[in-house]
Protein backbone atom coordinates (compact mmCIF):
# COMPACT_ATOMS: atom_id res chain seq x y z
CA UNK A 1 0.00 0.00 0.00
CA UNK A 2 1.45 3.44 -1.08
CA UNK A 3 0.73 6.16 0.62
CA UNK A 4 0.02 9.44 -1.02
CA UNK A 5 2.18 11.87 0.32
CA UNK A 6 0.49 15.29 1.46
CA UNK A 7 1.89 18.45 0.96
CA UNK A 8 1.33 20.73 3.69
CA UNK A 9 2.09 24.56 2.71
CA UNK A 10 2.81 27.12 5.21
CA UNK A 11 1.44 30.06 4.95
CA UNK A 12 3.34 32.42 6.47
CA UNK A 13 0.45 34.67 8.65
CA UNK A 14 0.87 38.12 9.28
CA UNK A 15 -0.46 39.28 12.31
CA UNK A 16 -1.32 42.90 12.67
CA UNK A 17 -1.50 43.91 15.99
CA UNK A 18 -4.51 46.68 17.12
CA UNK A 19 -4.18 48.33 19.95
CA UNK A 20 -7.25 47.68 21.78
CA UNK A 21 -8.83 50.42 23.37
CA UNK A 22 -12.15 49.34 23.94
CA UNK A 23 -13.37 45.78 25.25
CA UNK A 24 -16.70 44.36 24.34
CA UNK A 25 -18.74 42.28 27.62
CA UNK A 26 -20.92 39.26 26.04
CA UNK A 27 -24.69 40.59 25.49
CA UNK A 28 -25.79 37.72 27.92
CA UNK A 29 -22.92 36.48 30.24
CA UNK A 30 -23.04 33.33 32.06
CA UNK A 31 -23.46 32.77 35.19
CA UNK A 32 -20.65 33.70 37.58
CA UNK A 33 -18.86 35.69 34.22
CA UNK A 34 -15.38 36.35 34.83
CA UNK A 35 -15.09 39.91 33.50
CA UNK A 36 -11.35 41.72 32.37
CA UNK A 37 -9.83 42.23 35.22
CA UNK A 38 -10.67 39.23 37.25
CA UNK A 39 -14.02 40.96 38.65
CA UNK A 40 -16.73 38.66 38.82
CA UNK A 41 -19.85 40.40 38.98
CA UNK A 42 -21.54 39.13 41.88
CA UNK A 43 -25.15 39.01 42.86
CA UNK A 44 -26.12 42.25 45.00
CA UNK A 45 -27.83 45.42 44.11
CA UNK A 46 -25.75 48.24 42.54
CA UNK A 47 -28.49 50.94 44.65
CA UNK A 48 -25.82 52.00 47.14
CA UNK A 49 -24.19 54.95 46.56
CA UNK A 50 -22.06 54.79 49.75
CA UNK A 51 -20.41 51.35 48.42
CA UNK A 52 -19.15 53.54 45.14
CA UNK A 53 -18.25 56.63 46.64
CA UNK A 54 -16.70 55.05 49.58
CA UNK A 55 -14.07 54.03 46.56
CA UNK A 56 -10.95 55.31 46.22
CA UNK A 57 -11.13 54.08 42.53
CA UNK A 58 -14.63 55.03 41.71
CA UNK A 59 -12.99 59.13 42.15
CA UNK A 60 -10.42 57.93 39.31
CA UNK A 61 -13.05 57.53 36.86
CA UNK A 62 -13.92 60.48 34.70
CA UNK A 63 -16.60 63.00 36.08
CA UNK A 64 -19.21 61.80 32.69
CA UNK A 65 -18.66 57.68 33.85
CA UNK A 66 -19.60 58.81 37.60
CA UNK A 67 -22.33 60.50 36.60
CA UNK A 68 -23.45 57.43 34.60
CA UNK A 69 -22.72 55.55 36.98
CA UNK A 70 -24.75 57.34 40.06
CA UNK A 71 -27.57 57.55 37.18
CA UNK A 72 -27.46 53.61 37.19
CA UNK A 73 -27.26 53.57 41.33
CA UNK A 74 -30.77 56.13 40.47
CA UNK A 75 -32.47 53.53 38.79
CA UNK A 76 -32.04 50.87 41.69
CA UNK A 77 -31.43 47.48 39.77
CA UNK A 78 -30.12 44.97 40.91
CA UNK A 79 -27.60 42.72 38.94
CA UNK A 80 -27.55 38.73 39.50
CA UNK A 81 -24.25 37.12 38.60
CA UNK A 82 -23.43 39.29 35.50
CA UNK A 83 -27.08 39.20 34.15
CA UNK A 84 -28.89 42.09 35.19
CA UNK A 85 -32.57 42.34 36.19
CA UNK A 86 -33.69 45.27 34.20
CA UNK A 87 -32.41 44.77 30.39
CA UNK A 88 -32.31 48.47 29.65
CA UNK A 89 -30.00 48.47 32.71
CA UNK A 90 -27.92 45.71 31.35
CA UNK A 91 -28.07 47.08 28.03
CA UNK A 92 -26.47 50.64 29.55
CA UNK A 93 -23.97 49.00 31.66
CA UNK A 94 -22.75 47.10 28.52
CA UNK A 95 -22.35 50.38 26.43
CA UNK A 96 -20.98 51.84 29.32
CA UNK A 97 -18.02 49.55 29.54
CA UNK A 98 -18.02 49.28 25.76
CA UNK A 99 -17.26 53.12 25.46
CA UNK A 100 -14.52 53.36 28.46
CA UNK A 101 -10.81 52.41 27.41
CA UNK A 102 -9.91 49.19 29.08
CA UNK A 103 -8.32 50.09 31.97
CA UNK A 104 -11.90 52.05 32.84
CA UNK A 105 -13.53 48.98 31.89
CA UNK A 106 -11.52 47.15 34.79
CA UNK A 107 -12.15 49.94 36.75
CA UNK A 108 -15.87 49.90 36.82
CA UNK A 109 -16.33 46.59 36.59
CA UNK A 110 -14.32 46.01 39.84
CA UNK A 111 -16.27 48.42 41.69
CA UNK A 112 -19.57 47.03 40.89
CA UNK A 113 -17.91 43.70 42.43
CA UNK A 114 -16.83 45.89 45.13
CA UNK A 115 -20.07 47.48 45.98
CA UNK A 116 -21.62 43.84 45.28
CA UNK A 117 -19.41 42.27 48.39
CA UNK A 118 -19.78 45.61 50.35
CA UNK A 119 -23.87 45.45 49.92
CA UNK A 120 -23.72 41.86 51.66
CA UNK A 121 -21.89 42.65 54.38
CA UNK A 122 -22.97 43.77 57.94
CA UNK A 123 -23.31 47.57 57.79
CA UNK A 124 -21.07 49.18 60.14
CA UNK A 125 -21.99 51.70 62.74
CA UNK A 126 -21.48 54.52 60.38
CA UNK A 127 -23.56 53.18 57.10
CA UNK A 128 -26.32 51.33 59.57
CA UNK A 129 -27.13 55.32 60.95
CA UNK A 130 -26.96 57.04 57.88
CA UNK A 131 -28.61 54.10 55.55
CA UNK A 132 -31.28 53.47 58.45
CA UNK A 133 -32.25 57.21 59.43
CA UNK A 134 -34.75 57.68 56.47
CA UNK A 135 -36.13 53.87 57.15
CA UNK A 136 -36.53 54.86 60.93
CA UNK A 137 -38.48 58.41 60.38
CA UNK A 138 -41.04 55.83 58.30
CA UNK A 139 -41.26 53.93 61.15
CA UNK A 140 -39.16 50.66 61.00
CA UNK A 141 -37.40 50.44 64.46
CA UNK A 142 -34.09 48.11 65.80
CA UNK A 143 -35.69 45.25 67.04
CA UNK A 144 -34.68 44.19 70.75
CA UNK A 145 -31.41 41.70 71.37
CA UNK A 146 -30.61 40.87 67.51
CA UNK A 147 -29.02 43.20 64.82
CA UNK A 148 -32.74 43.51 63.23
CA UNK A 149 -35.44 45.74 61.92
CA UNK A 150 -38.92 45.65 62.22
CA UNK A 151 -42.19 47.48 61.08
CA UNK A 152 -45.97 46.27 61.59
CA UNK A 153 -48.41 47.85 58.80
CA UNK A 154 -51.91 47.93 58.76
CA UNK A 155 -54.03 47.71 55.67
CA UNK A 156 -58.17 48.04 55.06
CA UNK A 157 -58.77 44.38 54.85
CA UNK A 158 -56.88 40.92 53.79
CA UNK A 159 -57.08 41.71 50.31
CA UNK A 160 -54.64 44.48 50.29
CA UNK A 161 -52.52 42.99 53.22
CA UNK A 162 -52.10 40.21 50.65
CA UNK A 163 -51.51 42.14 47.62
CA UNK A 164 -48.99 43.78 49.40
CA UNK A 165 -47.19 41.38 50.48
CA UNK A 166 -47.07 39.71 46.51
CA UNK A 167 -45.39 42.56 45.63
CA UNK A 168 -42.47 42.32 48.52
CA UNK A 169 -42.74 38.33 47.76
CA UNK A 170 -41.98 39.13 44.57
CA UNK A 171 -38.88 41.34 44.84
CA UNK A 172 -37.52 39.10 47.81
CA UNK A 173 -37.18 36.40 45.87
CA UNK A 174 -35.52 38.18 43.24
CA UNK A 175 -32.97 39.45 45.20
CA UNK A 176 -32.93 36.20 47.11
CA UNK A 177 -33.51 37.97 50.34
CA UNK A 178 -36.43 37.27 52.48
CA UNK A 179 -38.44 38.66 54.83
CA UNK A 180 -39.17 37.23 58.42
CA UNK A 181 -43.10 37.96 58.67
CA UNK A 182 -46.57 37.23 59.90
CA UNK A 183 -49.80 38.32 59.00
CA UNK A 184 -52.89 38.06 60.24
CA UNK A 185 -55.96 40.07 57.91
CA UNK A 186 -55.03 43.61 57.82
CA UNK A 187 -51.54 42.77 60.25
CA UNK A 188 -48.33 42.92 58.53
CA UNK A 189 -45.64 42.41 60.64
CA UNK A 190 -42.42 41.92 59.03
CA UNK A 191 -38.55 41.45 60.69
CA UNK A 192 -35.48 42.29 58.10
CA UNK A 193 -32.11 41.02 59.13
CA UNK A 194 -29.20 38.89 57.32
CA UNK A 195 -28.97 35.83 58.02
CA UNK A 196 -26.04 34.88 56.09
CA UNK A 197 -23.78 37.81 57.57
CA UNK A 198 -26.20 37.40 61.41
CA UNK A 199 -27.23 41.22 60.93
CA UNK A 200 -28.22 44.05 59.05
CA UNK A 201 -26.65 44.31 55.59
CA UNK A 202 -27.14 46.65 52.81
CA UNK A 203 -30.00 44.17 51.26
CA UNK A 204 -32.02 44.88 54.22
CA UNK A 205 -32.01 48.62 53.38
CA UNK A 206 -32.78 47.94 49.70
CA UNK A 207 -35.49 45.46 51.12
CA UNK A 208 -37.21 48.19 53.73
CA UNK A 209 -37.35 50.99 51.25
CA UNK A 210 -38.85 48.76 48.16
CA UNK A 211 -41.28 47.93 51.33
CA UNK A 212 -41.67 51.13 52.26
CA UNK A 213 -42.65 52.17 48.20
CA UNK A 214 -45.46 48.86 47.97
CA UNK A 215 -46.93 49.54 50.92
CA UNK A 216 -47.50 53.50 49.28
CA UNK A 217 -50.54 52.91 47.22
CA UNK A 218 -52.03 51.36 50.15
CA UNK A 219 -52.28 53.96 52.96
CA UNK A 220 -55.38 55.41 53.63
C1 LIG B 1 -28.90 30.26 49.75
C2 LIG B 1 -29.57 31.60 49.75
O1 LIG B 1 -28.94 32.44 48.82
C3 LIG B 1 -29.48 32.27 51.11
O2 LIG B 1 -29.93 31.36 52.09
C4 LIG B 1 -30.25 33.57 51.18
C5 LIG B 1 -31.75 33.37 51.04
N1 LIG B 1 -32.49 34.44 51.65
C6 LIG B 1 -32.01 35.16 52.67
N2 LIG B 1 -32.78 36.02 53.33
C7 LIG B 1 -32.34 36.72 54.39
N3 LIG B 1 -33.15 37.56 55.03
N4 LIG B 1 -31.06 36.58 54.80
C8 LIG B 1 -30.20 35.76 54.16
O3 LIG B 1 -29.04 35.68 54.58
C9 LIG B 1 -30.67 35.02 53.06
N5 LIG B 1 -29.88 34.21 52.39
Amino acid sequence: MSSTPTTTTIVPTTTTTVPTTTTTVPSTPAASQHWPGNCVVAQGSIREGYAFTATADFKRLSADDQILIFELLAAGDSCLLGEFINPDTSKRIFQLVDDLNIRDAHLFLDILSKASDAKRAKLTGDERNTTLAPLKATGWTDVQGRDAIYKEFLFKDFNEAFGFMTRVALKADKMDHHPEWFNVYNKVQITLSTHDVGGLSGKDITLATFIEQAAKPFVQ
